[in-house]
């Protein structure tokens, strides 16, 4: 038997060649993960080589075996004279057998590039849509055409459920377009069921999916039943999936191939620019009866007898501000997640019918809105992203003519929100690109949205549709900021000297020396309005140097503000930061807005600085008088 020491010692040597061991083992796993990093860049690069030579392809060639057809059903079925920008290109190749994801804008006619395909060669197209009601009106349209579809969805009885599970048995259907949910796709067992029999008889023709960045967790209708659908590719090789949406990020769309398991297919994008939109920021005054006066107005002068909606953040909101117009004397209805079904139906078909002239509603009144006379979009408070934005916005101007997309913003609102968003990772930088879209003065706002897009729009598309581009930029005024970011920094020292919270609000005091007396500095005293002031902390939050810190109660989250890691550079000599001031384009609220493209809101610019603290009652943002010139429903059935 050997002595402890012995052993000790041959403890110590084991030891030794476990580091050794270990030191491999790192050492291989950092191959490893190498190797593993390098695979993917290497697959990436195949995709990426893949989608650009089939993007290089002319799909808008009307050579094509099939063209002659596509142009008769065009004219004769759909009587339409011609495509829109990139619909061509998105026939030829689904009809060539290619996957394809097809981005385009709300309202740029999507639905054509499935339904027309459909009827030029034999067999089913199954189209995979979230959107009860959007399929509900489509099959009622294809219907009138004298087009065989249908669909399954929750609400569809038993009776007709079998009878339709039956005709993807049937080879001598005549149903051209099957309409079905996600849900059940994903749940009823019956129906792929009967989808594979389809396949194996070779009649399954291709699979459009709808809005299809409800795969995407990036997306912002994340769908937990979209993740299904990454079996269809694998299931029925040589079907063409042809996926549709207006989200054009990127991140999302590479989610959603990678989901699909299409990866490197040919992505047919169109243009994001709204020409017809013409975007505006308006202040937004503290008190909510201002506020009221202010939508009072825009709907019975600026758009008096035109249709539009109010997007706000909560239900509560949504119902008082509904009330609130509805005092004044104005028809609108209210639209939000917790009625009932038929009510938000009903309330839809009002507004669609011009009973109700504007919605007030939250972000549940979304997709499947297809009234093309939308004439304006007012967003009572922030959208939380860019995206959510733009298809809010998007809303507006279906019909290709003047419409207006006017948010109200204040830095208030954004603390309403951000705890509506910050426990997801990434929500709070999107809601900072919003309050960043919001704060700019200095860009055109079509500049900002395209950036988003990663596209290029040129100033010249923006023909002066938007407030930024009325103004001519020679009266843009910046602010430093360096002496108020040390008066800030001040500021929070002295909460935290004391463990004291500081809501925006509170900040904002003592910064200006009103708040309470322990919190105040003895920097440079603001010498401008408390309003700018909301906009310059506004701008410190989105740039880094304020971040927002919060805390649960037991019926809310309160957004706190502390320092955020770019204010240690505030002390520093060199230390500079400039802010450029937004301005106010002409917005008379109480004349008709332009109707046509060609007439101009007349340039008319003022500096907000400029412009009197405290407003009087009667809508704070007037311009001062002598300055005066589809419904959507979660399918839940199973089997
Ligand atoms: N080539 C065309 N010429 C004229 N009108 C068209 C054409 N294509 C589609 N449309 C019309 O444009 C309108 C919008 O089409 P559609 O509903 O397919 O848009 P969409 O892109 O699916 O929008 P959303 O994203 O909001 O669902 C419809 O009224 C449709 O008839």
């Amino acid at each position: 038997m050997n002595s402890v020491a012995e052993i000790e010692q041959e403890i110590k040597s084991v030891e030794k060649e476990l580091n050794k061991v270990g030191s491999e083992i790192a050492k291989w796993k950092n191959r490893q993960r190498e190797l593993q990093e390098k695979k993917t860049l290497l697959r990436k690069t195949i995709d990426k080589i893949k989608s650009e030579s089939l993007a290089k392809v002319d799909w808008a060639g009307t050579t094509y075996e099939w063209s002659e057809d596509v142009n008769r059903v065009l004219r004769h079925t759909f009587k339409l004279n011609s495509f829109r920008p990139k619909q061509l290109s998105a026939i030829n190749s689904t009809i060539a057998g290619q996957h394809a994801l097809v981005v385009m804008p709300t309202g740029a006619g999507k639905s054509l590039c499935y339904q027309l395909p459909a009827l030029i060669k034999p067999g089913i197209t199954i189209v995979i849509s979230p959107l009860i009601s959007l399929m509900e009106d489509q099959v009622r349209l294809l219907t009138i055409r004298n087009i065989p579809a249908k669909l399954i969805t929750s609400t569809t009885s038993r009776d007709e459920t079998t009878t339709v599970l039956n005709l993807l048995k049937d080879k001598n259907t005549p149903i051209k377009l099957l309409y079905v949910t996600p849900e059940r796709l994903a749940k009823s067992k019956m129906f792929m069921a009967n989808l594979q029999k389809c396949y194996a008889d070779g009649r399954l023709q291709r699979i459009a999916i709808d809005e299809v960045h409800c795969c995407s967790q990036w997306g912002h209708d994340f769908r937990p039943d979209y993740k299904f659908l990454g079996i269809l590719s694998g299931m029925f090789p040589n079907v063409p999936i042809l996926g549709l949406t207006a989200t054009a990020t990127a991140h999302v769309l590479n989610d959603v191939q990678k989901i699909l398991n299409i990866q490197g297919c040919l992505v047919i994008k169109s243009t994001f620019n709204r020409p017809n939109l013409f975007y505006k920021i308006l202040e937004k005054p503290t008190s909510q009866e201002e506020c009221v006066t202010i939508l009072e107005k825009l709907l019975k002068f600026r758009y008096k007898g035109e249709s539009g909606i109010i997007y706000t953040n909560s239900i509560k909101e949504c119902q008082d501000l509904a009330e609130e117009l509805r005092k004044r004397g104005l028809k609108v209805g209210c639209y939000h997640a917790q009625m009932e079904a038929c009510s938000r139906s009903k309330v839809h078909s009002k507004w669609h019918d011009k009973y109700y002239q504007a919605i007030v509603a939250t972000v549940a009144f979304g997709m499947g809105i297809d009234k093309p006379d939308v004439r304006f979009i007012i967003h009572h408070t922030i959208s939380k992203s860019m995206e959510n934005y733009y298809q809010e916005s998007g809303r507006a101007g279906r019909d290709g003519k003047r419409a207006e997309c006017v948010t109200l913003f204040r830095m208030q609102d954004i603390f309403k929100v951000s705890p509506m968003v910050f426990s997801s990772a990434g929500n709070l930088d999107k809601l900072y690109g919003m309050i960043k879209y919001c704060l700019n003065g200095k860009y055109c706002r079509r500049q900002l949205i395209a950036e988003h897009f990663e596209e290029d729009w040129g100033l010249a598309d923006c023909n002066k549709m938007c407030d930024v581009c009325t103004n001519p930029c020679s009266v843009l005024k910046e602010i430093s900021l360096e002496n108020h970011c040390q008066a800030i920094s001040c500021v929070f020292d002295k909460a935290e000297s004391t463990d004291t919270k500081l809501t925006a609000q509170k900040l904002l005091s003592a910064w200006f020396l009103t708040g309470p007396v322990n919190l105040r500095h003895k920097c440079v005293e603001p010498k401008f309005s408390r309003n700018l002031g909301e906009d310059v902390i506004a701008f410190l939050l989105i740039n880094g140097y304020i971040v927002e810190d919060f805390h649960f109660t037991p019926y809310s989250t309160i957004s706190y503000l502390k320092k955020g890691p770019n204010m240690e550079s505030v002390t520093d000599v060199d230390f500079s930061l400039k802010m450029t001031v937004r301005k106010y384009s002409n917005f008379d609220l109480d004349r008709p807005a332009p109707r046509d493209l060609e007439s101009k809101e007349s340039s008319n610019d003022e500096v907000r600085q400029e412009r009197p603290e405290k407003s009087k009652k009667v809508s704070p943002i007037a311009e001062p008088k002598a300055k005066k010139s589809k419904r959507l429903v979660i399918d839940s059935d199973e089997d």
